[in-house]
C-alpha cells in the first residue's frame, strides 16, 4: 500500500519473520480465522445494576463486522452506544444473546494468549506525558503479544512509519504537551495501529477538537484503517463522520438501544476531501438523518402528546363565573 511516498504494510505472518508458523500464531488481520467476521453480536441485551433497579440499556443489538469493515454507530444520547463498545471489550456482561469477537467471547485472552487483537481510541488521547512520541508509540508495539519481539531498532522503525501514516512525519522527539490536541489524537491513533489489531474501537474520537482539525483526522483515520486493513466500530454523533468513515453506518434506537437500520455507503476508499464536502455525502448523511429523526418522533411521540394535551388544557381559557357554560 502506498503512502506518502513511501510504502507501509502491516507486519508479514510470523513465518515470515522466522518464528512461528502462521497456523499456530495466526495474524489478527491476515488469519485463517479470517472468513467470518471479526464481530459477531446477536440479540444482545444489557443492563445496569441501579439503585432504582436494573437499567435495561442494551435491547437485543444485532451487529457483525467484517475484516478491514468499518462500521459507524449512531444513535440519540444515553440510548447505549458506549455500553455496546463495553460490552466488545468484555467489561460488560449480556444478560442474553452472544457476542464474538474473532471468534471469542469478548475480552477473552486464553489459548494463544493473543487477546482478541483489539485497539481502543476515546475522545481524550491517553498518552504518557514523559514520553516522546516515538516511545508512546513503541509502547503501542511492545503491546503486540501475539507477534515476534521486535528489536529496538525495529521498534523505532515502525514508530516513525507510522508517525508517518498519521502525518507526524518528523515530530517523534516531541513530548505530547508540545502538540496541539488534534496531534496528540494522531499520536494515540498511531499507537493504538502499532498492536495492529483486527479491531479497532473508537469512541467519539474526534469530538474534543475543532471542525477543521476534526475532518483532517477524520481522513487521516480512513487511509490508515484502509492501509493496514483494519475493521473499526466507530461511536460518534456526527453523522456526516459516520458516512465519511464507514462502510455502513448503524442507527441505534432509543434506550434500551437496538440496531433500528444499516446504511450501506457503497463509495470506494480512500475517500478525499472532495467525497468528505460532496453531494453524495451529503445525500446518504441526509438518508441517515431522516431515520434518526423518525425514531426520535416515534419515541417522544407520547411525550409530544402529553404536551400537546398540556398545551390545549393551558390554552383552554378557565370560564369565568359570571360567563355562560357551553
Ligand atoms: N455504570 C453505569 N451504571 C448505571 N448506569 C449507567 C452506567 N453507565 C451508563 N449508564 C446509563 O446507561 C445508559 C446508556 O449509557 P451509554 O454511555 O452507553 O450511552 P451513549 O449512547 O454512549 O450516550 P452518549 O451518546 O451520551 O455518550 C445511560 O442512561 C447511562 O446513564
Amino acid at each position: 500500500m502506498s503512502f506518502l511516498g513511501k510504502s507501509y504494510q502491516p507486519s508479514p505472518p510470523a513465518e515470515a519473520e522466522g518464528t512461528k508458523s502462521p497456523a499456530a500464531d495466526p495474524s489478527p488481520n491476515l488469519s485463517a480465522e479470517s472468513d467470518g467476521p471479526v464481530i459477531d453480536v446477536r440479540a444482545a441485551r444489557a443492563h445496569y445494576p441501579t439503585s432504582a433497579g436494573p437499567l435495561t440499556v442494551l435491547g437485543g443489538v444485532d451487529l457483525t463486522v467484517g475484516r478491514g469493515e468499518v462500521v459507524a454507530v449512531i444513535g440519540p444520547s444515553g440510548c447505549g452506544k458506549t455500553t455496546m463498545l463495553r460490552a466488545l471489550q468484555g467489561l460488560v456482561r449480556v444478560d442474553a444473546g452472544t457476542i464474538s469477537v474473532q471468534g471469542r467471547a469478548p475480552g477473552d485472552r486464553s489459548g494463544r494468549g493473543t487477546g482478541t487483537g483489539t485497539g481502543y481510541v476515546f475522545q481524550q488521547p491517553s498518552l504518557f506525558p514523559w514520553w516522546s512520541v516515538r516511545k508512546n508509540i513503541e509502547f503501542g508495539l511492545r503491546l503486540r503479544a501475539h507477534r515476534p519481539r521486535l528489536d529496538a531498532a525495529e521498534r523505532r522503525e515502525h514508530a516513525d512509519r507510522l508517525l508517518e501514516l498519521v502525518g507526524l512525519a518528523g515530530f517523534h522527539d516531541f513530548r505530547p504537551a508540545a502538540l496541539s490536541g488534534g496531534m496528540q489524537q494522531r499520536v494515540n491513533l498511531a499507537r493504538a495501529l502499532a498492536v495492529e489489531p483486527a479491531v479497532l474501537l473508537l469512541d467519539e474520537p474526534f469530538s474534543a477538537v475543532d471542525t477543521l482539525t476534526r475532518e483532517r483526522l477524520q481522513r487521516v483515520l480512513a487511509r490508515s484503517l484502509h492501509a493496514l486493513g483494519t475493521a473499526a466500530v466507530i461511536v460518534t454523533h456526527d453523522i456526516r463522520e459516520a458516512v465519511f468513515l464507514a462502510d455502513r453506518v448503524a442507527v441505534m434506537s432509543e434506550r434500551p438501544g437496538r440496531i433500528v437500520e444499516t446504511f450501506t455507503v457503497a463509495r470506494s476508499h480512500p475517500r478525499d476531501e472532495d467525497y468528505q464536502h460532496g453531494e453524495e455525502l451529503a445525500a446518504i448523511s441526509a438518508r441517515v438523518y431522516h431515520r434518526l429523526r423518525s425514531s426520535d418522533e416515534k419515541a417522544h411521540a407520547s411525550e409530544l402528546t402529553s404536551a400537546r394535551e398540556l398545551v390545549d388544557f393551558a390554552g383552554s381559557p378557565t370560564p369565568r363565573r359570571d360567563e355562560p357554560h357551553a
